[in-house]
């Protein structure tokens, strides 16, 4: 059988961006794919997150493209872009710690944010069903009634990723999702993303090389603002470039 070609969600081109006169993304480029994980590893300020920043438009360019689904975002508000299908989880958790695991799953559903959305919102069976099958996905279905700030950190991360899932993206965006998990956490955490791709595609930054050999399907290593090295994790593992400025240390 041949191999169906996979489309490019996400064309990131020539990204350069300079602060005060520092290139902290220098004429980096990736393409990832349809359904695909895609992993950005790279020693501490090599401009990982910065790349996040200009894809969601927190931070804007200094040059280059970033195309996904064939519309540039670079131009675009945040909302919008929100909108245009590309969710991002931070580092820290950002979940209302006074509300249940429901209520900040329901709150994150699109249409209980409209403007009118908010005036007459009503507990409806599709938001109720949304709700249901996204804690089942993030391992909380037994915990949809507790209060967040009962969880523990990995349940926390698992909520606001179930918060980015119920809008329904294209695109996800992990900064380091497994910082300060258990071993057990951090194996749930790669079954849930592999789950995820299925339907989307994921992009995480992460320094856990054991996660990224469980998740990746793509790896690129950063290193003052450019790409390293990219490829399958056992060609970046074995690259000397790679173990000299990152892996080795
Ligand atoms: N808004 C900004 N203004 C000035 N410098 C910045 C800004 N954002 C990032 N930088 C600098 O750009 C460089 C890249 O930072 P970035 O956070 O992207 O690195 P990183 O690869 O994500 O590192 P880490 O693994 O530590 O999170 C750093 O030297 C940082 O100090």
């Amino acid at each position: 059988m041949i191999k169906p070609i996979k489309e490019i969600i996400l064309a990131v081109e020539g990204l350069t961006v300079s602060f005060n006169g520092f290139k902290a993304v220098d004429d980096f480029s990736m393409y990832i794919d349809e359904g695909q994980i895609y992993v950005i590893i790279g020693p501490n300020g090599a401009g990982k997150t910065t790349v996040l920043d200009l894809i969601c438009g927190k931070t804007r360019l200094t040059s280059g493209s970033i195309k996904f689904d064939g519309k540039e975002l670079s131009r675009m508000k945040e909302n919008k872009i929100v909108h245009a299908g590309v969710g991002r989880k931070f580092q820290n958790p950002s979940i209302y710690e006074n509300l249940t695991v429901f209520e900040n799953l329901e709150l994150s559903y699109p249409k209980a944010r409209t403007a009118t959305g908010a005036l007459f919102f009503k507990r409806t069976e599709e938001i109720v069903r949304a709700v249901e099958n996204v804690a089942q996905e993030i391992f909380l279905d037994e915990f949809l009634h507790i209060q967040a700030d009962l969880l523990s950190h990995g349940q926390k991360q698992w909520l606001e990723i179930g918060m980015l899932l119920i809008q329904n993206p294209r695109l996800l965006m992990l900064d380091e999702p497994v910082a300060g998990m258990s071993v057990t956490e951090r194996q749930k955490t790669a079954q849930l993303l592999r789950r995820i791709a299925g339907g989307r595609s994921v992009l995480v930054i992460e320094h856990d090389m054991q996660f990224v050999e469980d998740i990746a399907d793509h790896v690129t290593v950063m290193h003052q603002g450019k790409v390293l090295s990219e490829g399958s994790i056992s060609k970046v593992k074995n690259d000397p470039r790679v173990i000299d400025v990152y892996l080795g240390h």
